[in-house]
């Protein structure tokens, strides 16, 4: 009788696919093309931010002293020595007893130390007559009070979002060091396979595996090169890999690492020295293989049924693919919910059971697919104390691996860990979010 190989722990498979990633090479790149790409770089500021003093409302540049004793009833009229738009270049000197009508944004001429804004006055272009008091600096915005020479405007490691990209264009960079993107190829195997659309025979079902990785891979950041369905044939296979390797970050293949007959994966990469197949104490997810192929192409071989490749991408391929894009937090953010219903786990095994949330008084067996804001609800009636969002199984069959259509309700993951053989109602569950 065959023996069967001992359990690696869920902890222990993690760590050794995260082992297999290392951030890109940075690229350049037009900042046009930087959103969502990890800087390779820190972006200081040679120049002080704001650059100048300027002004923050449409109005008049005025010395401050001339206006002291303004009033709506003693009004004071100034002489109107220049006109300043944003982006004007000219430098007029505001004397004693003058103003220049300046925009939003534009330099604060020499002489003037404080901006009336034009509803404080009779908008006068040639003289301007100035209805309240200003104080010396009102309502200019100083030159590096937002950040002074060689300060750090955004740093090395940072996932670039918007806000970001801004502030590197303030600092007047127009390209920058990103770590490129992971670019991995998916292979689905398995003779029963048939791309979508095509008509099936009996025996045959629809590819959604690969679909699936490549969705998320896309979704983790990486692009996607989608290969397949191939056959059970293992040289076929092997020769597929083989020449892939070394022109991918990662290749990513499901099915055909179980103990079955033809299990094409399996027989295609046995002889590789550096790919370990090891059963994982998971469940779904069981049947794993990782490691690299000959030219270092670190190659993740996951189970085919498809909540078994959904979850073991989530647990071992996501975290290295966000590693390789130069992020540090590769984790998804977890939330502690209360089960509503119970149900039991595999002895020995962690469990990992697509879950979905429901409203605070909820039993479940509506759909409620809108999820808590930021992981906790709180309870309206009650004052203190916020409450622990509410799961229940996503799937009517829970975790059964095969249950891909009621997958796609599943907002994220309850990880119930090995030595727990009962989930009760009112037990609390760390959950993996894996919606926004
Ligand atoms: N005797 C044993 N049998 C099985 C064991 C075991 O320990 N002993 N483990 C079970 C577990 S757990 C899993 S998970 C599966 C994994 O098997 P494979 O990775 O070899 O996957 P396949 O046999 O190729 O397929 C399993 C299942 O998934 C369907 N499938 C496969 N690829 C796709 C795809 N691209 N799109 C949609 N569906 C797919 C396939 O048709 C099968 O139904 O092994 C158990 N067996
Ligand atoms: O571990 Mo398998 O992945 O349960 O279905």
């Amino acid at each position: 009788m065959p023996t069967t190989p001992a359990l690696r722990s869920l902890e222990e498979h993690r760590a050794a696919a995260l082992q297999l990633a290392a951030p890109l090479p940075a690229v350049v790149v037009a900042l046009a093309d930087a959103l969502g790409l990890v800087l390779a770089q820190d972006v200081t500021t040679d120049a002080p931010l704001p650059r100048w003093d300027n002004s923050a409302m449409d109005g008049y540049a005025v010395r401050a002293e001339d206006v002291r004793d303004a009033s709506p009833s003693t009004p004071v009229t100034l002489r109107v020595v220049a006109d300043l738009p944003a982006g004007s270049s000219h430098r007029p000197t505001v004397g004693p007893g003058t103003a220049a009508r300046i925009m939003t944004g534009a330099p604060v001429p020499a002489g003037a130390d404080a901006i009336v804004p034009v509803e404080d006055t009779d908008a006068g272009t040639v003289t301007v007559r100035v209805g309240a008091p200003k104080v010396v600096g009102q309502h200019v915005r100083r030159a590096g009070e937002d950040a002074v020479p060689g300060d750090l405007v955004v740093a090395a490691g940072t996932l670039l979002g918007p806000a970001h990209v801004a502030a590197v264009a303030s600092v007047g960079v127009a390209e920058v060091a990103v770590h490129r993107r992971p670019r991995v190829a998916v292979v689905s195997t398995g003779d029963e396979l048939v791309a979508p659309g095509k008509p099936l025979a009996h025996g045959q079902i629809p590819d959604s595996n690969s679909w699936l990785l490549a969705a998320a891979v896309r979704d983790a950041g990486g692009e996607a090169l989608r290969l397949g369905p191939v056959g059970d044939d293992p040289v076929a296979l092997r020769d597929l890999l083989h020449g892939l390797d070394g022109t991918v970050d990662a290749i990513v293949t499901s099915g055909g690492v179980s103990v079955g007959a033809f299990d094409v994966v399996k027989a295609a990469l046995l002889h590789e020295p550096d790919v370990a197949f090891v059963p994982v104490a998971v469940q779904p997810g069981k049947p794993q293989g990782l490691g690299r192929l000959p030219g270092g192409t670190p190659v993740f071989t996951l189970p085919g049924n498809p909540v078994s490749s959904f979850v073991s991408f989530e647990l071992f391929v996501r975290p290295a693919l966000l590693r390789m894009r130069g992020l540090v937090e590769v984790e998804r953010p977890t939330t502690t919910a209360v089960v509503v219903d119970g149900w039991r786990t595999p002895p020995a095994r962690a469990q990992v059971m697509p879950v979905r949330f429901v409203a605070p008084e909820s039993d479940g067996r509506h759909v409620d697919t809108v999820p808590p804001a930021h992981g906790q609800r709180t309870d309206e009636h009650a004052t203190s104390a916020p409450r622990h969002p509410r799961v229940v199984r996503a799937t009517a069959g829970g975790s059964g691996s095969h249950l891909v259509a009621r997958l796609a309700v599943a907002e994220g993951l309850a990880v119930v860990p090995a030595e727990i053989e009962q989930v009760a109602p009112g037990d609390l569950v760390t959950v993996l979010r894996i919606t926004p």
